[in-house]
């Protein structure tokens, strides 16, 4: 098993104020320019959403990650992605990854579902013809139909999160970020969508899960880390994780 992620005492603190939250976040665009370089330099007023965190993820693991409302769970995966820049600790990402798509957050609201497919692959570095080979593919799972043609902005919070998922299932990158995805749409979507989340995972991919739902972590996940009030509580194989979390 070859190390993809090692995350040492990551740190990541936000900054409060009269004015609410000001962390320094970039989108992707920025990331993909400037490299993970940015650091924030002011400390007052600093609000540690994760402190000391510590973990690893080998190539091929599905490491699920849980924790109460406002713990950090999605602050931690926006900081795999390269959204936010450490403020202590690091993170060794020996990979590419897949921009957090699952929810559609990665979506010019202006331009057709068909356009944001193109979008969002050449974000993520895949060539034009890449994007080609999956497109039609990504289009009938997200079962769309002729909306696809339509600007985003008119889609409804489930469309949009079926093309999101669709996007991430057929262009894929070395680890795969899925936040609360194994809920998208549908009844009849959701199972789908696990389904096709099962061939994902038996091909060997590596993945990291954020999910409220324990049942789909335990079904899905290998191991897992529990993080409360940005601590780590407890790292190790998934049951034993979900078990010492419910009973806390
Ligand atoms: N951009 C931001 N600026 C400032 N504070 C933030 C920002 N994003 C998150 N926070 C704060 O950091 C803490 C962790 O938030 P995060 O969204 O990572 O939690 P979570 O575990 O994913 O929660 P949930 O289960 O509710 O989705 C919360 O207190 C939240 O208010």
């Amino acid at each position: 098993m070859s190390l993809i992620i090692n995350a040492s005492n990551l740190g990541i603190k936000f900054k409060t104020g009269k004015s609410g939250y000001k962390k320094f976040s970039r989108t992707l665009k920025d990331v993909i320019a400037q490299g993970n370089t940015v650091r924030s330099t002011q400390d007052s007023g600093d609000f540690w959403a994760l402190r000391n965190i510590s973990f690893t993820v080998n190539k091929g693991d599905i490491l699920g990650v849980v924790g109460s409302n406002g713990s950090g769970k999605s602050t931690l995966l926006r900081t795999i992605a390269g959204v936010y820049s450490l403020d202590e600790g690091k993170l060794d990402v020996y990979g590419s990854i897949s921009p957090l798509l699952s929810l559609g957050t990665g979506f010019k609201k202006n331009l057709s579902g068909y356009d944001n497919i193109f979008l969002n692959g050449v974000i993520m570095g895949f060539s034009k013809k890449e994007i080609e080979q999956h497109v039609n593919e990504i289009i009938s799972f997200s079962e769309l139909g002729k909306f696809i043609f339509e600007p985003v902005k008119n889609y409804s919070s489930g469309m949009r999160a079926r093309l999101g998922f669709s996007i991430a299932v057929f262009l894929k990158r070395d680890i795969m970020l899925i936040d609360e995805v194994l809920g998208v749409g549908d009844r009849k979507f959701r199972e789908k969508s696990q389904e096709k989340m099962l061939e994902i995972m038996n091909s060997g991919q590596t993945i990291i899960i954020v999910s409220h739902d324990l049942e789909s972590v335990k079904k899905f996940a290998n191991k897992c880390i529990w993080i409360n009030k940005g601590q780590l509580m407890y790292e190790g194989n998934t049951e034993e994780v979900i078990q010492k979390y419910i009973n806390s």
